[in-house]
């Protein structure tokens, strides 16, 4: 069977990928005939029930926007300071005691090489519908501006910096990272909301497929309770099915040491805690206080350390709670601080619904990058507003080089009516592309990826580039 776009390897059911110096050829067919499979759960997980931005204290519009807009989330001057501030009573210091512990592990190597087969009749048509489309650019509006087809049929990055002046890089573009690490969070994040059971099967082909794009890191799964997230039921299969794929890394979520010990078990070799900065998504979410969350997790770092894991932190709601309106930024400074202190090498800041802007990411960001290092910092951000890729821009900006997202912008905040997916990889990696920031993401074979998770979630992509790009490759292959 054919995939829809017209690379020349999907057309031939197969991609061959070099894979740490080795050859690996990979059948593209398997996938296909899962489809009919997807099955209907009969369990709604509570997650379906979401707490909703109708939940949010009664305002006017006109309040709303007030109460979302920078100057209702600037930190105050107290809130800046590291001992004065906080909630329920604590007080931090200002010191940040770092753990290098894991640095090994977070040292980031990308042993990934790809090659696309072409050497195919099918391959040799293409090659010259595709050089013609180079040749002639003009029909693909801004594709042409940054890429170009190669002779593969598939995009590349022509290095679309040196088509602008100088001067504006330097004027408005300087402090961006050289390379940023993309942490895919779609087999996870993106899946753990939809309502019909998605088959192990073609969650373990996601997940190679995610992989063979050269993403450094996948977000495989949660160790959750099944009654909370049926979706993610399976975790210890899926688990077990891709922890041998090297040159990635697979971190799963685990809420606590039930979680943590299924998770080893199953071969996990990296782990996530997520707490919150709302008490009420804390308690609505993972069923605790914020205190009782940090608890928890110091006893999961202190077992995940004696085995050599490394843990992952996050801070949910680090711009707004459904239930309880804009969050101090001082507040998520403390718990990404009590997630780093006990050990998480890097702590992802989560706009869970997706209500940032830069106005109140910025002063939100400066306010953790006061307690820990911004190396140390990811971002992770919904784009029910359509503002991820502006709050990503302005957090490379500020000097962080992480940054979550989801393919095809799977998912959608469960605790928020109207809370759309993560932001897309699609668009992101596009976005460092034409900022000239490398990713080691190849964003042909990712658009390929998404089109296979939606057409089997029965879904529109949302990834605006990847509906364009997809396109686009689809007509070439049709030359
Ligand atoms: C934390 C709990 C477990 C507490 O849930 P609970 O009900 O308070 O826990 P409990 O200890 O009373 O246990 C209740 C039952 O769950 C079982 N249980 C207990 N723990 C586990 C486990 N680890 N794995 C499997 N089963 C477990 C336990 O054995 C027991 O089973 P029973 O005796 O009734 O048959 C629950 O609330 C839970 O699983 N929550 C997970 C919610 C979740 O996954 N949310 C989505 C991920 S977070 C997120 O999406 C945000 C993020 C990270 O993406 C960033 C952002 O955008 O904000």
């Amino acid at each position: 069977m054919r995939g829809t776009f017209g690379s020349v390897s999907a057309a031939e059911g197969i991609e061959t990928v070099f894979y740490d110096g080795g050859f690996v050829e990979w059948e593209f067919k398997s996938f296909f005939g899962l489809v009919s499979s997807v099955g209907t759960a009969s369990t709604m997980s509570s997650l379906e029930e979401p707490l909703g931005f109708d939940k949010l204290p009664s305002m006017s519009t006109a309040d709303q926007i007030q109460r979302f807009s920078s100057g209702a989330c600037r930190p105050r001057a107290d809130e800046m300071g590291m001992g004065s501030c906080w909630i329920d009573g604590r007080s931090c210091s200002s010191s940040n005691s770092c753990r290098d512990d894991y640095d090994e592990y977070t040292r980031e190597t990308y042993p990934w090489k790809r090659q696309t087969m072409d050497g195919s009749p099918r391959a040799n048509s293409c090659r010259r519908a595709c050089s013609s489309l180079d040749n002639n650019r003009v029909g693909y509006g801004n594709i042409c501006e940054s890429r170009y087809f190669t002779d593969h049929g598939e995009l590349e990055s022509r290095g679309n910096q040196k088509d602008f002046p100088v001067t504006n890089k330097n004027n408005f573009l300087k402090g961006l990272p050289k390379f940023v690490k993309i942490v895919e969070v779609g087999p996870r994040d993106g899946l753990q909301n939809e309502k019909n059971i998605v088959p192990t099967a073609m969650k373990v082909e996601l997940i190679r497929r995610l992989v063979s794009c050269g993403l450094p890191v996948v977000e495989a799964t949660s160790f959750v309770s099944p009654k909370w997230v049926p979706q993610l039921s399976d975790a210890r299969d899926v688990m077990e099915a891709v922890r041998d794929i090297e040159g990635v890394r697979l971190p799963v979520l685990t809420p606590n040491m039930k979680g943590f010990k299924a998770a080893i078990a199953a071969g996990a070799k990296e782990i996530g805690v997520f707490a919150s900065a709302s008490e009420a998504f804390s308690k609505a979410n993972i069923n605790c206080s914020i205190e009782e969350s940090l608890t928890r997790y110091r006893t999961v770092v202190r077992a995940a350390t004696e085995l050599s894991i490394p843990v992952r932190g996050y801070v949910s709601c680090a711009i707004a709670c459904p239930e309880e309106g804009p969050t101090p930024p001082s507040k998520v400074a403390y718990v990404a601080k009590e997630l780093y202190e006990m050990g998480c090498f890097e702590i992802s800041i989560a706009d869970t619904i997706g209500v940032g802007t830069p106005g109140t990411v910025v002063p939100m960001l400066e306010a953790v990058m006061a307690v820990v290092p911004s190396e140390k910092l990811a971002v992770h951000f919904h784009d029910t507003y359509g503002q991820s890729l502006p709050n990503i821009l302005i957090s490379l900006q500020m000097g962080i080089s992480t940054v979550d997202s989801s393919v095809a912008g799977l998912g959608g905040c469960p605790y928020a009516k109207g809370a759309t997916g993560n932001v897309a990889t699609e668009d992101v990696v596009y976005m460092l592309d034409g900022l000239g920031v490398k990713t080691n993401v190849n964003l042909s074979r990712l658009i390929m990826v998404g089109d296979f998770i939606t057409k089997q979630l029965g879904r529109r992509s949302g990834s605006k580039a990847a509906i364009v790009l997809g396109r686009a490759m689809a007509d070439a292959s049709k030359m």
